[in-house]
């Protein structure tokens, strides 16, 4: 894991070329830059059969896996042409305060960011082949804020070594009131950073403790049987050129 944030997002594009592609991800968001588009719907969270199988620190995120078998969790609706199925979500954050998020709103950037990952099993049959289709994959961008105050995130971060049963844990509860969202056509923001997701990022960020993103930051990048422990932080890559694309907005 080291290898790929060790050196850095910089020097990914030697092995993956498509980094210097021409939809990339993540963005800086500008709101006022963005187009609103009355003829986007909302977005349609259909979460409640979901079923969430394990939780897995894969050594540059932790990971909450889901059974993808059928389309009982998918989210629709707003730029969606069809049910796009949950397969994962998973976290970006930093090593302190308000650096961590991967996608930035006019220069700010969050603590964190939760991407629910979903794959469109309408037009394809894995995740794997959805993965690099243009229209394959659909995420979902939520920014954490850190308000040492609160903490209203009901689930507490196990400290993953490895992967751990997580039966029956429901997405729902880490989604903000408001589901305006921005959308454009992105990208992986990991490696292979293939060309193939349709972004949807709400504009309203979830409030979590000081506490609970302390517990992301002792989650470590080696497994437990690697001697030297490594902290897992600033897992983000920085915000990449629009070239050119269209950002649009739901209100
Ligand atoms: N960070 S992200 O763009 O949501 C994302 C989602 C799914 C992924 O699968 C591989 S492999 N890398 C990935 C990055
Ligand atoms: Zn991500």
């Amino acid at each position: 894991a080291l290898r790929l944030w060790g050196s850095g997002p910089s020097v990914w594009h030697k092995n993956y070329p498509v980094a210097q592609g021409n939809r990339q991800s993540p963005i800086d968001i500008v709101p006022h830059q963005a187009l609103h588009d009355p003829s986007l719907g909302p977005v349609v969270l259909n979460y409640d059969q979901c079923t969430s199988m394990n939780i897995t620190n894969n050594g540059h995120s932790v990971v909450v896996q889901f059974d993808d078998s059928d389309d009982r969790s998918v989210i629709q609706g707003g730029p969606l042409d069809n049910p796009y199925r949950l397969k994962q979500f998973h976290f970006h954050w930093g090593e302190k305060g308000c650096h961590g998020s991967e996608h930035t709103v006019a220069g700010n950037s969050y603590a964190s960011e939760l991407h629910l990952v979903h794959w469109n099993a309408v037009k394809y049959k894995t995740f794997g082949e959805a993965a690099t289709a243009p229209d394959g994959l659909a995420v979902l961008g939520i920014f954490l804020e850190v308000n040492s105050l609160l903490s209203v995130i009901p689930f507490s971060i196990l400290l993953v070594e490895k992967k751990t049963n997580l039966k029956g844990f429901n997405p729902k509860c880490l989604l903000p009131s408001s589901l305006h969202y921005w959308t454009y056509l992105g990208s992986l923001t990991t490696p292979p950073l293939h060309e193939s997701v349709i972004w949807i990022v709400l504009r309203e960020p979830i409030i979590v403790s000081e506490k609970q993103l302390g517990k992301f930051r002792m989650l470590l990048f080696t497994g437990e049987e690697e001697d030297q422990r490594i902290r897992m932080e600033n897992n983000f890559r920085p915000p990449q050129p629009l070239k050119g694309r269209k950002v649009r907005s739901s209100i």
